[in-house]
């Protein structure tokens, strides 16, 4: 299936409580990219986990003409892959056979088992992980595991991919790759990719859309340029920033708090 994705009026709290309220977005074309920003608490997991159907929320979550709220959950998971902020549980699997694993749980029609250890192995070296493929997620470093689970999500190719904060185990190195690769796989693919981060400038460099979060509510969206102000940024992070136009897109300095 493909389409845009259509998000309105997404409400979700818990045990009674708001957390987010009136969540819309004007529709996300296949292939674009968007960054998720906000403080701490904002409620943009909560946002994520109502759109992969694991948090109980109303609205409206449309993939072309296809509403995907209600959905069986099993059902919901063949359009959308969601990869938590938690690393992967510290078990025997191999990054092989975790990854192997993830696909088997939604083997595209046609595929037998030498194209799973192919589309596997592919994605492992896409990732940049090869020389780990053999080893236990319980023996990696918390960089490492988020790679393998990276690997997990990317492996499903789904229609709507769903990161929150994919890169906050990373080194610099790592965080660019990764930040490329998922560009190249929504560019190829027309995969869509919502992702949650807390670095603003890499959020500018690599995402074709903010959407800036506070308070449960959407304080903005639209282009880099256009969502991240200085002003903006005092009003929601509450720091004193100054924002420039670069060669590599949006310069973002944090003189200090407010
Ligand atoms: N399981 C839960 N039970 C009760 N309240 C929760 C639960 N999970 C989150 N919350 C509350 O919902 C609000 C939003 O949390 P959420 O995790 O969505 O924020 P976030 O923007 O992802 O934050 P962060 O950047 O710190 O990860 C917070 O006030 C949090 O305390």
């Amino acid at each position: 299936m493909s389409g845009h994705l259509s998000i309105t009026g997404l409400a979700a709290g818990y045990r009674g409580k708001s957390v987010v309220e009136q969540f819309t977005l004007a529709p996300i074309a296949p292939g674009e990219v968007v960054a998720l920003l906000g403080p701490n608490a904002a409620g943009k997991t909560t946002v994520l986990r109502s759109l992969a159907g694991l948090h109980k929320a109303s609205g409206s979550v449309k993939l072309g003409k296809q509403e995907l709220m209600h959905l069986p959950l099993a059902d919901h998971a063949a359009y959308v892959t969601y990869m938590p902020q938690a690393l992967p549980d510290r078990v025997g699997l191999t990054v092989l056979e975790a990854v192997m694993s993830a696909l088997r749980a939604s083997i595209p029609a046609g595929m037998g088992p030498d194209d799973l250890l192919v589309a596997a192995l592919d994605v492992i070296e896409r990732v940049g992980i090869t020389h780990l493929a053999a080893r236990e997620l319980g023996q990696l470093s918390g960089g490492q595991r988020q790679l393998a689970s990276l690997a997990q999500a990317l492996v499903r190719r789904p229609t709507v991919l769903l990161l929150d904060e994919p890169i906050s185990a990373l080194d610099l190195h790592f965080q660019l790759k990764v930040m490329k690769l998922v560009r190249e796989v929504a560019a190829q693919s027309g995969m869509i990719v919502i992702m949650v981060l807390h670095d603003l400038t890499i959020a500018a460099r690599w995402s074709d859309r903010i959407v800036l979060l506070s308070g449960g509510k959407v304080e903005v969206e639209g282009s880099p340029a256009e969502a991240l102000t200085a002003e903006r940024l005092a009003q929601v992070y509450k720091v004193c920033a100054a924002v420039s136009e670069g060669e590599h897109g949006l310069q973002i300095a944090i003189h200090d708090v407010l």
